[in-house]
């Protein structure tokens, strides 16, 4: 442990970052001695396949498309792969596409276009690796049939700004679609295929995650009705006319677990928020922290989940519990803001804004919440640190605090004081991890 918890903040965090590196995450997961690939517990022989291809979508796309390119050589045919524009790079066999995000666009339908073409003619000789990571189910958009790009779009907008939870915004997006919800697998069968999965939600749904492209879908077309009343969302003709289709069953629901389209599929999950948090502990103990993680899957309202971490703060400072000092408790998840305010913020910086009004003058604390993905909200920042001292320097510059939560403008409060985290894009998506240390 150093004097200074910040600088031990710091060295977690970037231990945390290169930890969940989506290039070393599938060398991790994936490793090869000459004709045998040895991915999670599985061992695949890849010289009994005629051609080895790979598709990839989502943020990480590019970092994993090199991880594998280098592990297959020459073996590798080709591929396509989709990133979020200004995420891009360049690879020797596949084909790298950037498209609209989080809103899709025309770009996201060519890639789309082309991972179908290049999976419509694989066969049952070959194998295809699917790379996959947050922001796939913007980054790949096909329509079904009958349905425009820009019903798509005003739909899952709509979702979006109502606050629906990613499991309904996606639930939404695989019946409008024709690769998510199992699409992909569809279209690859009866090909080999091994998923390599990059999670950016609560609990690593495999079938929510980018909208399981690869993996059978739970959700049904009872499901789509449930949440346009629940949100109470117009639908255009097109839309409407597919939901009664699906409800009658014309239209056939996305494929499920029955029949042989999943057979040949194998899933790995090669990087999640317990990855994150199991590599910021080893560095806390390496650091001479006593640490305890409390979970990976923290939910909730920002500012209150605050609140626990600067009760469990006071705890440790008055009792020394739940751990003896130093102490470093982590958790991770995805937090929610319920945004009332015209400021510019992100759910960590909020949750370091709360925490600061509720521990003032409190000695030798430090909280640091960070989105791993190295941006928290629309903001440069990933998060902030917030201690004892935080309110006192906000005097001293002149802001009020606690008129800046109210407006959401938890960004303007931390650069004020000098105290953001600042990271820079990390490359990789992971949710959000939240560090309370104690010195
Ligand atoms: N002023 C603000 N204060 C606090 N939180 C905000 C503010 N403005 C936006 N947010 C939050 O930032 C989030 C959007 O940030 P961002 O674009 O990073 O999305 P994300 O949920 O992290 O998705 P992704 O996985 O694509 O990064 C929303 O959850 C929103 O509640
Ligand atoms: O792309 C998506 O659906 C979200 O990032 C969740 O994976
Ligand atoms: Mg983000």
């Amino acid at each position: 442990m150093s004097d200074d918890l910040r600088s031990d903040a710091r060295d977690i965090v970037s231990n945390i970052i290169s930890g969940v590196d989506p290039f070393s995450c599938v060398l991790r997961a994936v490793s090869r001695e000459g004709d045998r690939l040895n991915v999670g517990a599985d061992s695949f022989d890849i010289s009994s396949y005629e051609n080895i291809y790979l598709v990839a979508f989502g943020k990480a796309s590019v970092a994993m498309s090199k991880a594998l390119e280098e592990i297959l050589g020459d073996d590798l045919s080709g591929g396509c792969a989709v990133t979020k524009y200004g995420f891009g790079g360049s690879l020797k066999k596949v084909n790298i596409m950037e498209a609209g995000h989080p809103i899709p666009d025309k770009n996201g339908v060519i890639a789309a276009e082309c991972i179908r073409d290049l999976l419509e003619k694989t066969g049952s000789k070959d194998l295809v690796f699917f790379l996959i990571s947050g922001g796939g189910s913007a980054l790949m958009t096909l329509p079904r049939k009958g349905i425009s790009l820009s019903d798509f779009i005003s739909l899952t907008n709509k979702l979006m700004r109502v606050g629906a939870t990613i499991d309904e915004i996606n639930t939404i997006r695989k019946h409008l679609s024709a690769v998510k919800g199992g699409g992909l697998a569809k279209m690859a069968y009866p090909s080999e295929s091994i998923s390599l999965i990059l999670s950016d939600v609560v609990g690593d749904p495999l079938d929510v995650i980018s909208s399981g492209p690869t993996v059978p879908d739970r959700s049904t077309f009872e499901d789509f009705q449930q949440i346009v009343e629940k949100y109470d969302l117009k639908l255009s003709p097109a839309v409407e006319g597919l939901v009664e289709d699906g409800l009658e069953g014309v239209v056939e629901d996305t494929p499920k677990s029955e029949g042989p389209v999943f057979e040949r599929c194998h899933h790995y999950l090669v990087g999640n928020n317990s990855l994150a948090l199991h590599e910021a502990e080893k560095r806390a103990k390496e650091l001479g922290y006593n640490t305890l993680v409390l979970t990976s899957s923290l939910v909730g309202e920002a500012s209150e989940i605050a609140r626990v971490f600067a009760a469990i703060a006071r705890e440790e400072r008055k009792e020394s519990r739940p751990l003896s000092p130093p102490a470093c408790i982590l958790a991770g998840g995805e937090t929610t803001v319920r945004i009332k305010g015209k400021g510019k913020g992100g759910r960590c910086q909020e949750m370091a804004l709360s925490f600061a009004l509720e521990t003032r003058g409190l000695e030798n604390i430090l909280f640091v919440p960070a989105a791993t993905d190295g941006n928290d909200g629309p903001t440069d920042a990933a998060g902030a640190f917030a201690d004892g001292y935080s309110l006192e320097k906000s005097k001293n510059v002149h802001i009020d605090a606690k008129a800046l939560l109210r407006q959401n403008n938890s960004y303007e409060f931390f650069r004020e004081i000098g105290d953001l985290l600042i990271t820079g894009p990390t490359g990789t998506n992971v949710m959000d991890v939240y560090i309370l240390l104690i010195g």
